[in-house]
């Protein structure tokens, strides 16, 4: 059976490399994308994609899905619009495959409730690298022998969203394990707000956005006289579309919503 795909997000430095993915996958058919402006009549119109691309553009999701009827909504927009597509898809009956990160925890079980209560299938994926899901699974595990942990994530100054999506599943995880406890000196004082970075649980996440990166992310987890460095780099965005591509084929089997790509590999 072929999947009948949908991009919200198609002109976005990850939509537009998940358009390439998709059209090249002899399983799927990109039908259509979902765009909050008016670019044009279909993604040809945009000059960023071949004349051949002659994918209709849409800006409701109502008449998208009326239209053009996809199986998979495939989100990769901004932490403003993300909840919205997501809760809309399902109420329409698509299956949304999210990319895009800055869900609330309330968002998060309110969607999974709804999806469960529906039987219908949806994946929110905080990072598509299975390098990245790797780290986070070793940060877990090792968490439980060295529960003293600092997380730098690094991203490209583009990013709108801080903590990343990635380091705040890493901390998630790291917290079903690690026994809550503050870390560094009891009475340690910042001379400059935000120096000892983000408390999660009393570890310590710090953002760092330049310029030339893509996404890096390092879990550092400390005990007497050693540390130990997980670290994961993703150069480019090819990087995350096998994790896309196996997204989209596993939701068509799911009746409930799976949050991580580490629930889905096996
Ligand atoms: N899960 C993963 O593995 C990865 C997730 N991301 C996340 O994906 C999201 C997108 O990242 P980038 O592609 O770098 O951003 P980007 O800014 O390059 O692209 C976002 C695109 O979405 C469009 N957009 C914004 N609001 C929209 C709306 N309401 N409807 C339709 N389109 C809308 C923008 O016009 C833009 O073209 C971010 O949240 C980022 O954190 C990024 C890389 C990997
Ligand atoms: O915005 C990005 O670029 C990325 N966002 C995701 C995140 O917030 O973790 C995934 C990856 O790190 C790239």
């Amino acid at each position: 059976m072929t999947i009948k795909v949908a991009i919200a997000g198609a002109r976005g430095r990850m939509g537009q490399e998940a358009v390439h993915t998709i059209m090249k996958d002899q399983n799927m058919e990109l039908v259509s994308v979902l765009d909050y402006k008016e670019i044009g009549e279909t993604l040809a119109d945009t000059k960023l994609f071949p004349q051949t691309f002659t994918v209709p553009i849409f800006m409701d999701l109502t008449e998208l899905s009326s239209k053009t009827k996809p199986d998979v909504l495939v989100d990769l927009t901004s932490p403003e619009s993300v909840y919205q597509h997501t809760r809309e898809a399902l109420e329409l009956g698509i299956r949304p495959v999210v990319g895009t990160t800055g869900f609330s925890d309330e968002e998060l079980k309110e969607l999974s409730a709804y999806s469960a209560e529906h039987g219908i299938g949806c994946i929110i994926a905080p990072n598509f690298a299975i390098g990245a899901v790797l780290m986070m699974k070793f940060a877990e595990q090792a968490a439980k022998y060295l529960p003293d942990i600092e997380i730098i994530e690094m991203h490209h100054d583009q990013k709108l969203d801080a903590p990343s999506g990635t380091a705040m599943k890493t901390a998630s995880l790291i917290a079903d394990h690690r026994k809550t406890h503050n870390q560094g000196h009891p009475k340690e004082k910042e001379t400059i707000a935000g120096a000892r970075g983000a408390n999660y649980d009393g570890m310590r996440i710090h953002s760092v956005r330049l310029p030339g990166l893509v996404a890096h992310q390092q879990v550092l987890l400390g005990g007497d006289g050693q540390l130990l460095t997980i670290r994961h780099d993703s150069f480019n965005r090819g990087s995350f579309m096998s994790g896309v591509a196996l997204s989209i084929n596993k939701v068509m089997e799911l009746e409930n919503l799976v949050y991580g790509l580490e629930n889905i590999i096996d």
